[in-house]
Order: structure tokens, then C-alpha cells, then sequence
């Protein structure tokens, strides 16, 4: 027996050897990759390009998963579920998060980052800083409230020099459809052609004086081009029915009632709009003389007869889309305070029952998706000593927040991580085109938000709010439930416990 394992005793050393060979060399290789081209320490907390992501609840298009995913070079490149055994051996390179939420990074495809021109109001750093705070991982900025306005191939590129070295997360950018391009093809074709997602326009006044409004005829001018482009048009659908709000109202009507705001900018006026736009749309179905146009709707406040018109538009098969805000979903007229404008934003918040509808319609998938229309100002702009709503100036100020907001008031109407993942990450991407983004997929961006759904804070006055001028947001003093503990941009661990990672390494988008 004894000489029997002395004379097999070699061969289980040479066993062991050769496992510890591939055991040894598989890490040794990994640890080499990564000493090569290690994160840049100022773009990410997190110092490796190849590493593991591990939680009980990833939000996967197959639902919500145990397990890890593995990223490389800022990409996924593979998701295991359960306990992977890579993942164990690999554990110096796991970040474990417990179980805390890992989902797609949201993308805001609505918000005004102001810059250049307004950076008092907000500005590309202030803003995607808030946005990576808030686990929004692209954002998609709004061609006004900057100065000049986004409406040329150079006013374009004013807006990409302005983001150099501050772009804390990815940015895409929407062009404007104004008069003067719609009515000139060549400076439209130039807008497109420089990499804008699409175009917005506005029905009504914006409220920016380079920004004019488009009628129907602009509109109808600009769409063929857009179907040759195969860009989307965004519009602010809002029709002015009387010349200015002091038709509408009475002697003693007070200004500083949010009713009388509400009596100047009825659901007739986002009626009157949409009526005109689904008259258009009919053309954008398949053979229609439009394909591959396509309208769609920002921030939709009224849900009765605006509703019913886009859903029959799209029961028709027209190519119309719809989104509505984080505001809408969260207040209701009933509750806006006397003098308070940090709720004024147009079109304007209405009542209760208008709110619910508005929920029955996304629970429903009659709303696409949801963005928050970021809008912010300077306080002194929205008179908030005065309280006069028809002066301050309109726009919800609420990046950081996007995520909180739409889970602490959608779990009442029994939210789930899953449709919060549609209709923040995956409905916007395909939206605006961004095809490596909107999943935990491989071979998409390892984009992420980790929050924990179940930690309540207050926005009080010591909770850090990265937006840059906090005062006038409506959410400050409210309860919100879902805490982002870290943020990941193409693989960069950019935000993290509170803290940003020293340099911006977010990325313009531009369409090809
Ligand atoms: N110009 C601008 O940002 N306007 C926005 N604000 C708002 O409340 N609605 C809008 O369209
Ligand atoms: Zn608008
Ligand atoms: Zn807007």
C-alpha cells in the first residue's frame, strides 16, 4: 500500500500543478490586462477596466436576476445568474452591492441644460453632475433655453464646445425646428446632418426670444426633410387659443392662486395642438407619403381628449410618440400652495383625477415613456418672494430626482422595478436611437444605476442636491423613498456614496 502512493504520488503532483497553472495563469492574465490599461483613476472610483458587478436584483430584460454581470472596456460582455463560479474566483474584482438594485442608468431624453449662454440658470457641469447623482446616465439636452438656440450646424457646435471637460455624464442634443430653418432647407439638412437625435419645436410662445414658435405650416414644411433624415420632430404641443392670458381672466382673479394660472393655459390649448399634429401624422404610416417621420409629443399634461387623439393616431399606425413628466405623475393642482411658483411649468400640472388618468395611461403603455423636462432658472426669475404665477417664469427644476420621485409616487399604483427600467432606460433609448444603450444586455454600455428602492430621506436643506439653484426645485421639504448609492457611466464608477469622481468623462452623442 505504502509503495503505492510513493509511485503515484508524482503524477498527483503533476495533477495539481497543471490546475494551479490554469488557475494562476487565468488571474495572472486578467491581473496583467488589467495593470495595462487599469480606469483612469479621475474618471472612475472604481480603478479596473475588467471587473464583476454582483446583486440579488439586477433588472435584466428577463427580469429581475441574481447574479453578476461582467463588464470590459465599458461594455457588458457577459451576465451569469446566480453564484458564478468566475465570479467567486474572480472576487478582488467583484463589487458586490448585496442587495441593493442594479439597473440600466436612466436617460433623460428632456432637460435644459441652459449652456451656453445661461449658465447662471445651469449649465452642462452643474447639471450632469445632478444627473449622475441621480443614477441618469445620459441625458439628452433641449436645443433652448441656451443662448444662442440650437437651430444651425454652428450654433451646434458652439453647444459641443461648451460641454469640453464637463460632461460628468453622456449627452445627446436636440436641434430646433424654428421658422427660419423650416422655411430653409439647407440650414435644416446642415442641423441633421451635424448630429442632433432630431428636432423640437414649439406651438405656442417659448418663452425664449431666438426661439420662435412653428405653426402647422412650418411643421408641414419641415417634415419631409425629417423623413429623409430619419429624425424624429419633438414638439411643445400647445396652442395659444386667446391672444395672452388677461382675455381669460377676471378683475379679481389673484395671481398668486395656481387656479388662475390653470384658467389661462386650459387642456384646449394642448387639444388644439395635437389636433393638428395627428392631422399630419396620418402620413407617417407605412407607404404614407411621410414614412419615416415621426411626431412626438413632449411632456403631455392633459389626459382626456389630448390622450384619446394620440392613441387613436397610433391605433391608426401613424408614427407618434407621447411621454409625460415626473411632475404630472407626482402633484395635482389641488395641492400647489398660494404664491408657491416653483410649480409652475407649462403646460401646467392639473388636478387629481387628471394625474390618475395620466397613470392609468402609462400603466397602460399608452404613454411611452417618462422624462422630467428639467427647466431651471435663476430664483429671482421665479418671483418667489412676489408669488405672482403668471409672471415667474415656467419650467420644474428635478434631474437629480427623476428616479425617487417616479418610484416614491408610482408604488401606490403597484410600480415595478421592471416598468421603471422601460420607461426610463430602454423606451427612451430606442426613442432617441441610442442602440448601445437602455439594458443590462451584453454588448451593451455598462451603464447603471445601484439604489436601494427601500432607504426614505427627506430633501431638506443638508441633503445634497447637485442642480444649481436647489430652492426653486418643487421637491425640496418632500419625503422620497429610493436612494442612488452609485452610478456607472460606460464601465466609470462616476458617482459613489455622495461623491463624484474627479473628472468628466461623460461623451457627446451625435447621430450618424
Ligand atoms: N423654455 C422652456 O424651458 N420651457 C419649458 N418650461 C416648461 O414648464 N415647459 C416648457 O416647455
Ligand atoms: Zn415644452
Ligand atoms: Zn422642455
Amino acid at each position: 500500500m505504502d509503495y503505492l502512493i510513493w509511485k503515484l504520488l508524482p503524477l498527483f503532483a503533476l495533477l495539481v500543478s497543471v490546475a494551479a497553472f490554469f488557475f494562476l495563469e487565468d488571474s495572472y492574465m486578467v491581473h496583467l490586462l488589467q495593470l495595462k490599461r487599469p480606469s483612469s483613476e479621475e474618471c472612475s472610483f472604481h480603478p479596473y477596466r475588467h471587473y464583476w458587478i454582483s446583486s440579488k436584483r439586477i433588472v435584466t430584460p428577463q427580469g429581475v436576476i441574481s447574479g453578476s454581470v461582467e463588464i470590459n472596456e465599458g461594455k457588458i460582455v457577459s451576465i451569469v445568474k446566480g453564484d458564478s463560479k468566475k465570479g467567486n474566483h474572480m472576487h478582488q474584482q467583484v463589487i458586490d452591492y448585496g442587495d441593493a438594485v442594479v439597473m440600466p442608468g436612466l436617460i433623460d431624453v428632456h432637460v435644459h441644460l441652459d449652456e451656453p449662454g445661461r449658465t447662471e440658470w445651469e449649465g452642462f457641469y452643474t447639471g450632469t453632475r445632478a444627473a449622475a447623482a441621480g443614477g441618469v446616465t445620459t441625458v439628452v439636452d433641449m436645443p433652448l433655453n441656451n443662448h444662442p438656440t440650437t437651430v444651425s450646424k454652428e450654433t451646434l457646435e458652439l453647444k459641443l464646445e461648451a460641454t469640453k471637460k464637463k460632461l460628468h455624464v453622456d449627452a445627446g442634443f436636440w436641434g430646433g425646428l424654428i421658422p427660419e430653418n423650416a422655411l430653409n432647407t439647407s440650414i435644416l439638412e446642415g442641423l441633421l446632418s451635424a448630429g442632433v437625435l432630431g428636432v423640437k419645436s414649439f406651438m405656442c410662445p417659448s418663452g425664449i426670444d431666438d426661439f420662435p414658435m412653428t405653426t402647422i405650416d412650418h411643421i408641414k414644411e419641415g417634415l419631409p426633410v425629417l423623413a429623409k433624415h430619419r429624425k424624429r420632430l419633438i414638439v411643445h404641443s400647445e396652442i395659444q387659443l386667446n391672444s395672452g392670458h388677461t382675455l381669460e381672466l377676471k378683475d379679481n382673479d389673484d395671481p398668486r392662486h395656481y387656479s388662475t394660472y390653470l384658467k389661462t393655459r386650459p387642456p384646449s390649448w394642448e387639444q388644439a395642438a395635437i389636433r393638428e399634429l395627428v392631422g399630419v401624422t396620418k402620413d407617417t404610416g407605412n407607404g404614407g407619403p411621410l414614412e419615416g417621420a415621426h411626431v412626438h409629443i413632449v411632456h403631455l399634461s392633459d389626459s382626456s381628449a389630448s390622450l384619446d387623439m394620440i392613441k387613436e393616431a397610433k391605433r391608426r399606425g401613424d408614427s407618434i410618440s407621447v411621454e409625460t413628466c415626473s411632475h404630472y405623475l407626482a402633484f395635482s393642482s389641488e395641492e400647489i400652495k398660494d404664491g408657491d411658483t416653483r410649480f409652475k411649468c407649462s403646460p401646467p400640472i392639473r388636478d387629481a383625477s387628471n394625474r390618475e388618468k395620466l397613470w392609468e395611461a402609462l400603466l397602460e403603455g399608452d404613454i411611452d415613456f417618462l422624462t422630467s423636462d428639467h427647466s431651471p432658472t435663476v430664483p429671482e426669475l421665479k418671483l418667489l418672494d412676489e408669488g405672482n404665477f403668471l409672471k415667474a417664469w415656467g419650467g420644474i427644476s428635478s434631474l437629480q430626482f427623476d428616479l425617487p420621485i417616479t418610484w416614491s409616487y408610482g408604488k401606490k399604483h403597484g410600480v415595478t422595478l421592471e416598468q421603471l427600467s422601460l420607461w426610463w432606460s430602454k423606451r427612451p433609448a430606442e426613442f432617441a436611437g441610442l442602440e448601445s444603450k437602455g439594458d443590462i444586455e451584453v454588448g451593451k454600455d455598462a451603464d447603471f444605476v445601484v439604489w436601494q428602492p427601500e432607504t426614505e430621506f427627506v430633501l431638506d436643506d443638508k441633503y445634497p442636491v447637485f442642480i444649481k439653484n436647489p430652492s426653486i426645485s418643487a421637491y425640496m421639504g418632500k419625503k422620497l423613498s429610493g436612494q442612488v448609492l452609485a452610478t456607472f457611466v460606460r464601465g466609470n464608477l462616476v458617482f459613489k456614496n455622495g461623491k463624484h469622481a474627479p473628472k468628466a468623462c461623460g461623451v457627446p452623442i451625435l447621430a450618424k
